[in-house]
């Protein structure tokens, strides 16, 4: 099983979904990759089942001869569930280390526990790098994005190999250094946050057309593949179209309809909320869409509650085609801008310098949020942002003016309907809220004077106030 020592270019611990499809992406690519897993039992069917490629690994049983098959300076990735695994990986791997080696944690990594690795690994002379890595298993065979956090030294060293193992975009390859420590893993957790917000408001319109539309399945799937054509191309609508005109061949009943309606989450949507708000951010359009997830694991709920609650609704007409995609385009819009407000948010806070059009640009192909949109938010990144926002930027800001109406027609139809649409709503809230110059916010100023004497700031007055206020009417 164990090939020459020191020689393999990388290696990869971690033969699962994730790990097996990076080996031999790199393989394939012509670098030698040592290969490990705990339960080492795996390791000789991954090699069978490489074929050809078998040639460019080399499988080892024990930690041990794994780092000792790698070259020095050694990079070493993990692919592993992220947390107390990870953990126990780097205190058993560093006594094996030696100057000037790297690990690599490519799970989904929580960014607190990147930023303690990496200053436990400060002064040791072995290198910790957070990689995020986006693009699921058929990504990571043929070219996944990645978003690396780490040292210079890493990068030097890692970049050749995954330059070459990367998506490309017209040519140029979907990963870069963002920055140090955990500045790769929180974008990573951005990106998936916005993922989220994506995959909820297409489902939000695939509950419209079947829900007060009676279509069907298969209708709607075949909409959302001629959807691909135009502007709301994106990795996440073909997925959908595909899925939706999926049938189950036993039943010749489609899939979907077969599926229950409770979709899990692992966490990262939840991070980028949390984040968000530790930051001071809003992120309504996301958090709209972790809430959806948890709503719809509340499944017993929801049936025992669906005879019981009146629905009160006022009746409508269904929104046209173009007028539903002009409201996924303009709310994909959202929710990307509330997505790198907070990136630019956590950018300051740790000093990280995060350069939102590379940042961009790395996510025009390979990963799961992929879109022709990607390519228009890198341009107005470059041309520089009015106030900062994304929003401002003139070419986005015409998008959104020539598909607002659509998300307030699909949005009002959604209400009038019963239907309900959390991320669209939660988007149109927000854009409503930051187009608004003179909100209402005075009267909130004005409670919370009235009852807790915290003080405003007047229009026409500078300074701290308090006010006399009426007392309460209680006849
Ligand atoms: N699946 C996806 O689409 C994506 C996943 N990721 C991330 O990549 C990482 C791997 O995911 P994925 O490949 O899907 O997971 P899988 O469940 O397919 O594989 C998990 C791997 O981790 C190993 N492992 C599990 N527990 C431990 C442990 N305590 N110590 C050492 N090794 C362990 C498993 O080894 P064994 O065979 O012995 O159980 C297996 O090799 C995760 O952090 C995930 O969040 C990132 C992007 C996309
Ligand atoms: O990182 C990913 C995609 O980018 C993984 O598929 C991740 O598991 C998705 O998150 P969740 O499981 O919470 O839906």
């Amino acid at each position: 099983m164990a090939a020459d020592l020191k020689t393999a270019d990388i290696g990869v611990y971690g033969l699962g979904t994730m790990g097996s499809a990076l080996a031999l992406n790199l393989a394939e690519q012509g670098f030698r990759v040592a290969v490990s897993n705990r339960e080492a039992d795996w390791i000789a069917p991954f090699l069978e089942e490489a074929g050809p490629l078998a040639g460019h690994l080399s499988g080892h049983a024990t930690l041990e001869d794994f780092v000792d098959s790698i070259a020095q300076p050694r990079s070493i990735l993990f692919m592993i569930p992220s947390g107390a695994p990870m953990d126990a990986m780097i205190d058993a791997v560093m006594p094996l280390l030696d100057e000037g080696d790297t690990i690599i944690d490519g799970g989904n990594a929580d960014f607190h526990d990147t930023r303690r690795r990496a200053a436990a690994f400060d002064g040791t002379g072995r290198h910790f790098v957070g990689m995020g890595v986006s693009g699921g298993e058929e990504g990571a065979r043929h070219g996944p994005s990645m978003m690396v956090g780490g040292t210079d030294h890493s990068w030097t060293q890692l970049r050749p190999m995954l330059s070459a193992i990367a998506a490309k975009f017209q040519g140029a390859p979907c990963v870069d250094h963002l920055g140090p420590d955990g500045a790769g893993h929180f974008v990573k957790t951005v990106h998936n946050g916005i993922e989220y917000a994506d995959m909820q408001m297409i489902t939000e319109v695939y509950g419209l057309l079947r829900d007060a539309g009676g279509q069907t399945a298969p209708q709607i799937g075949a909409l959302f593949e001629s959807w691909q054509k135009g502007p709301l191309s994106s990795y996440l609508i073909e997925v959908s179209a595909a899925a939706l005109q999926t049938v189950d061949a036993e039943s010749g009943t489609p899939m979907v309809d077969l599926i229950l309606d409770k979709a899990g989450q692992k966490g990262t949507g939840r991070w980028t909320l949390i984040e968000a708000l530790k930051l001071g951010q809003s992120a309504s359009t996301i958090e709209a869409a972790v809430g959806a997830r948890g709503w719809s694991s509340e499944k017993a709920l929801r049936v025992a509650a669906a005879p019981l609650l009146s629905d009160a609704v006022t009746g409508g007409t269904l929104p046209t085609e173009d007028e539903m995609k002009s409201a996924l385009l303009a709310a994909r819009i959202l929710g990307h801008a509330q997505g790198f407000r907070v990136l630019s948010a956590a950018s300051d806070e740790f000093g990280w310098q995060l350069d939102m059009a590379r940042i961009a640009e790395i996510w025009r192909a390979g990963c799961i949020i992929r879109s022709a949109l990607l390519d228009d938010l890198a341009d107005a990144f470059h041309a520089g942002l009015p106030e900062g926002a994304l929003i401002l930027a003139p070419a986005i800001r015409d998008m959104l003016g020539d598909h607002l109406a659509g998300l307030r027609k699909t949005v009002a139809a959604g209400v009038s309907l019963g239907v309900p649409m959390p991320v669209l709503s939660a988007s149109l809230a927000w854009y409503d809220s930051i187009r608004t110059a003179r909100g209402s916010a005075n009267l909130i100023q004005a409670q919370r004077d009235f009852f807790g004497a915290h003080g405003f700031e007047r229009g026409d007055i500078a300074g701290a106030h308090h006010g006399t206020w009426n007392a309460i009417r209680r006849d």
